[in-house]
């Protein structure tokens, strides 16, 4: 089915990035709630507004529990907009779990980063996999690109729409928005983004929930640079366990060839032994 723009409600503005702001809406005529994600395609070259749609249209297809669900968009040419109707993730995001944290001197309880890592775990496995062979390599793995159903389940979204839009060849450290604080050493030194560094960027947010800040932190680009090509860190806080630790630092190893791949990650004995035993 083809959706209009008249057939939503807009709620509210829930979110905003770099590169669209995101609103509840509801349908008028089943009355389900989903959001949706308007980005301006006016300033896009033709190339870079392809590369857009065809992405949109293979996230379509993508079903993954703990994948944000992509629905339909809806191209408005009056205003060059383009419209993203994605699943409603009543919890929010994971950056904001963090900034409660901090804001309320608690922490995140360690049954639910083991529940984090296997749920993300197993979306970048369909991705991996599915993707293998299609035009999307990248993920912006962020605590504010991973969302919360109303079970406490965490969802991955928003696949690399903003890197499309921002020059995503690496090399282009530079011109990056913001600090790249889970760029991966081999993405650091130029080298091509590939799985392993996904693995990586896994590793750098689930560190920041238990740690409530990221694994490696710097006022500029180059001393992060810096720190990441060291790969040294501060233990996650003693409340959590040594085996967690250990499956993190596993992730935040500098040798992408050391680094588990996401297979080994959600197949690990340690990873499968802290799931919920099914009842
Ligand atoms: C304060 N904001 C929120 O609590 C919040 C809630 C309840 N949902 C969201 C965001 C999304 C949401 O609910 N579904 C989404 C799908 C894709 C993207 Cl890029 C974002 C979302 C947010 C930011």
């Amino acid at each position: 089915m083809s959706y209009k723009l008249n057939d939503f409600e807009v709620l509210e503005l829930i979110g905003s990035g770099s590169f669209g702001s995101c609103y509840k809406v509801r349908n008028r005529h089943t009355h389900e709630v989903i959001v949706w994600k308007v980005i301006g395609y006016g300033s896009l070259s033709e190339e870079k507004k392809q590369l857009l749609v065809t992405e949109v249209s293979l996230l379509r297809d993508l079903r993954h529990p703990h994948i944000v669900r992509y629905f339909d968009r809806i191209v408005c040419k009056e205003t060059k907009q383009l419209y993203i109707l994605i699943e409603y993730c009543p919890g929010g995001d994971l950056a904001t779990v963090i900034k409660t944290c901090l804001r309320n001197n608690t922490h995140v309880e360690e049954r639910f980063v083991w529940r984090v890592l296997y749920q993300l775990g197993s979306a970048l496995q369909t991705c991996h996999s599915w993707f293998s062979s299609t035009i999307i390599l990248h993920r912006d793995i962020k605590p504010a690109n991973v969302f919360l159903d109303d079970s406490g389940n965490v969802k991955l979204g928003d696949f690399g729409l903003a890197r499309k839009l921002d020059a995503s060849q690496p090399g282009c450290v530079e011109t990056m928005v913001g600090t790249p604080f889970y760029m991966s050493p081999e993405v650091m030194k130029g080298e091509m983004y590939n799985s392993k560094s996904d693995v990586w960027s896994l590793g750098c947010l689930v560190y920041e929930l238990c740690a409530l800040k990221p694994p490696f932190h710097a006022q500029n680009i180059k001393d992060l640079a810096y720190k990441v090509s060291r790969g040294r860190f501060d233990r996650i806080p003693h409340y959590y366990s040594d085996s967690l630790h250990r499956v993190l630092s596993s992730l935040l190893l500098v040798n992408q060839e050391q680094r588990p791949s996401i297979f080994d990650l959600v197949c690990h004995p340690v990873i499968l032994s802290h799931l919920p035993s099914v009842s």
